[in-house]
This record gives structure tokens, C-alpha cells and sequence, in this order.
């Protein structure tokens, strides 16, 4: 990859490479957009295959978040950090601190939280070396770990796609569809199954699915079934790019909506969904629960003013299917426009000059 061609044409800021020979750290931060604020994105620890394809992953993450923070309506930019590494067997408190020390070297241009790979026993290794982090233990004030808001938030999305696809938000009697119920999707079964949903769900890992099955009362299919399964709602919350030319003709949901991120193998496939008449609830407008929550920190954690944001992302869907019909476009690219439409009225309120204390005229 041509890098300075790619950070031009995506319009990137700033990647940094961080190594620390002693704890093993090979970092990698991105940021890809300061205009609405610093840049908050959680950090990944993953086996990547090589370092190409972990710069490629934390570039595409960073914009995500871009968009992500953007259509959520919080005063920040979009940036993330990937550690290259195993998550099961290669993490040390010494990493974690050396990686602090990058993130302080930035000075607030990079805020981190968690992602996966990553847990709130991190965010607190990290904080003992700079402020610029969120998701903390909670005993110190902070939030914690984002995940359980992630599922609420999912859950309030669900309900905007279902006004729009059934003209009522009621779960109730719906079917709905897991596929991974991990930390996110539990909570988001937690509160379907309080509502009334049915459950259908799978995961790769048997004792995450018992779990589902013995509280929700669920039905287990396999890995391979759950697309095709009879349902109202399908949720993608295990992987990317499962919406693809293999599982969209399996749909029999009128709805997907989910957690995962980049859940559309390319634009295409929205087009293909749209085209159904299938209600896409684009992933980054669903999924801000997390990074709504830790943000919130900012400001000094209030968990009810953070869930109040949270249950925006209802009204959040809402406009984006609202931009759907209106601009007559397929709903990820109606979610587009409302976080390009955001960042491109802050840019042009920006280019006024404004005399501050750090500027070189105020030396006159
Ligand atoms: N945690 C958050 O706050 C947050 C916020 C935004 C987006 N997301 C995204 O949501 C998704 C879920 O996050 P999480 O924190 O719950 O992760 P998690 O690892 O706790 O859960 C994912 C689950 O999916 C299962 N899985 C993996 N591959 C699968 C497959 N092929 N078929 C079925 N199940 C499979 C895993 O076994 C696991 O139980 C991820 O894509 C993540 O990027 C998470
Ligand atoms: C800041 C984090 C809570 C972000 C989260 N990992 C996400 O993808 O939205």
C-alpha cells in the first residue's frame, strides 16, 4: 500500500507506529479525523497475519469511528489502536503501560477505550500512565466496561427499525436472530427476552450458546443455519461482513440489525438489501452505545446522563431512515450523509480565524 496516497485519498491525519522491545508492544494508532473534537476509538488486540494487514485493519477502524462518532452527535473525532498480538497469551502489565506512555505522547489528539481483544483491567494499566482514556474500572468513577450500554443501545436501535419496517416498536412476539452472544449480545437478549422476543441464536463457542439457551429459553441452530433461519429480525453480533452475496439470499429477516462493525462485505450488498426492502440499520449508528457511554467520562460519568444519550440512537436511526426515504438511497449511505453532513458544517464554521492563546500572532 502506498501509504501517503491511501491517508490522502481517505483524508487520515496521523498513523503512528509504537515498539517497546522490553514488554513486546507493537502498536499501531490511527487518526483519521479531529475536526468535531479529539479522537476517541477503542483499542484491538488481535493475531494479525501480517503488519500490513493490522495497519489496514486500524485505518479502517479509525474511519469507522469517524462516522461513528460523528452520526451519534458527539463533539469528537474518530480514531483507533490496534496491539499486534494474542489476547489470550501475550498480554503483560508492562505493555500496557508502555502503550499508556504513546498515548500520552499524543497529548489528548487520541483518547482509547476498550475493543476487542481488550478489558477494563487494560484501560487501567494504561491509565496509570495518561489521562486520555476512558472505560476504566468503574470503582474510580469511570464507566467500565462498555459492552452492557452496547446492548441496550442495539436493543433501542431494533426498535427504530421495527417503527419503520412495522409501523409499531414493539418486540414483542418477534423472532429474533443472534448470531455470537458474547458480551454484547447477551445484554441485547437480556432485554428482548424481557420484552417478549423469541430467541434463536448461535455461537461458535458452546458455552457462550448454553448460556443464551439456558436463560433466554433460546433455540440453538448451528454457526451455518442462523441466516437462513424463519425470523422477523436478524442481528449480526460475532464478526464482519456476514451480509454478503452467500447469506443475503438466505434472509428471510425483514430487519438486520446487530453490533458487529463493517457488518456489509462491500456497499453492494446495502444496495442488494435495499432493493429487498430489507431494513438495514447501519452498524456505526446502532453500535455507538459503547462509545456514547465512555465519552460521556469527559464530562465526569453520570450513568443516567449517559443513558438518556444512549437511547438517542432511536431518534439517531430514526433520521437516518428518514434521509432513506426522503434522498431515496439505501440506508448505510443515508448514515453517510448525516456524519459527512455533521463534519462538513463544523469544518465550515472552522475556516473563520480565531485568535487563541497558542496561536504565533498572539505573540504580537
Ligand atoms: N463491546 C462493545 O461495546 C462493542 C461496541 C461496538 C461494536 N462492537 C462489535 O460487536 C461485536 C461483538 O462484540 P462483543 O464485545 O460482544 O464481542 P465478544 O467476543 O464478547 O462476542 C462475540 C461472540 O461471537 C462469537 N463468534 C465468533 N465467530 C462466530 C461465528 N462465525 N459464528 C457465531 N458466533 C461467532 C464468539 O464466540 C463470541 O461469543 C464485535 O464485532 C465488536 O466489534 C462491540
Ligand atoms: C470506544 C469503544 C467503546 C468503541 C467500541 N469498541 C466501538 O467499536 O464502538
Amino acid at each position: 500500500m502506498e501509504m501517503f496516497n491511501y491517508m490522502e485519498e481517505y483524508d487520515y491525519e496521523q498513523l503512528v507506529l509504537c515498539q517497546d522491545k522490553n514488554s513486546g508492544l507493537k502498536a499501531i494508532i490511527v487518526i483519521h479525523d479531529t475536526t468535531l473534537g479529539p479522537a476517541l476509538g477503542g483499542t484491538r488486540m488481535w493475531t494479525y497475519s501480517s503488519e500490513e494487514d493490522a495497519i489496514e485493519d486500524a485505518l479502517r477502524l479509525a474511519k469507522g469511528m469517524t462516522y461513528k462518532n460523528a452520526a451519534a452527535g458527539l463533539n469528537l473525532g474518530g480514531g483507533k489502536a490496534v496491539i499486534i498480538g494474542d489476547p489470550k497469551k501475550d498480554k503483560n502489565p508492562e505493555m500496557f503501560r508502555a502503550f499508556g506512555r504513546y498515548i500520552q505522547s499524543l497529548n489528548g489528539r487520541y483518547i482509547t477505550a476498550e475493543d476487542v481483544g481488550t478489558t477494563v483491567h487494560d484501560m487501567d494499566l494504561i491509565h496509570m500512565e495518561t489521562n486520555f482514556v476512558t472505560g476504566t474500572s468503574p470503582e474510580s468513577g469511570s464507566s467500565g466496561n462498555p459492552s452492557p450500554v452496547t446492548g441496550y443501545g442495539i436493543y433501542k436501535g431494533m426498535k427504530a427499525a421495527a417503527m419503520e419496517a412495522y409501523g409499531d416498536p414493539s418486540l414483542e412476539g418477534k423472532t429474533v436472530a443472534v448470531q455470537g452472544v458474547g458480551n454484547v449480545a447477551y445484554a441485547l437478549c437480556e432485554h428482548l427476552h424481557e420484552e417478549g422476543a423469541d430467541l434463536i441464536v448461535t455461537d461458535v463457542n458452546k458455552e457462550a450458546a448454553k448460556r443464551a439457551v439456558d436463560t433466554f429459553g433460546a433455540k440453538l441452530v448451528e454457526p451455518d443455519e442462523i441466516y437462513g433461519v424463519d425470523c422477523d429480525i436478524y442481528a449480526p453480533c460475532a464478526l464482519g461482513a456476514t451480509i454478503n452475496d452467500e447469506t443475503i439470499p438466505q434472509l428471510k429477516a425483514k430487519i438486520v440489525a446487530g453490533s458487529a462493525n463493517n457488518q456489509l462485505k462491500t456497499m453492494e450488498h446495502g444496495d442488494m438489501l435495499h432493493e429487498m426492502g430489507i431494513v438495514y440499520a447501519p452498524d456505526y449508528v446502532i453500535n455507538s452505545g459503547g462509545v456514547i457511554n465512555v465519552s460521556d467520562e469527559l464530562d465526569g460519568y453520570n450513568h443516567k446522563r449517559a443513558m438518556k444519550k444512549v437511547e438517542m440512537i432511536y431518534d439517531n436511526l430514526t433520521q437516518v431512515f428518514e434521509i432513506s426515504r426522503r434522498d431515496q438511497i439505501p440506508t448505510y449511505a443515508a448514515a453517510d450523509r448525516l456524519a459527512e453532513e455533521r463534519i462538513r458544517s463544523l469544518q465550515a464554521s472552522r475556516s473563520q480565524f480565531l485568535r487563541n492563546g497558542h496561536h504565533i500572532l498572539s505573540r504580537r
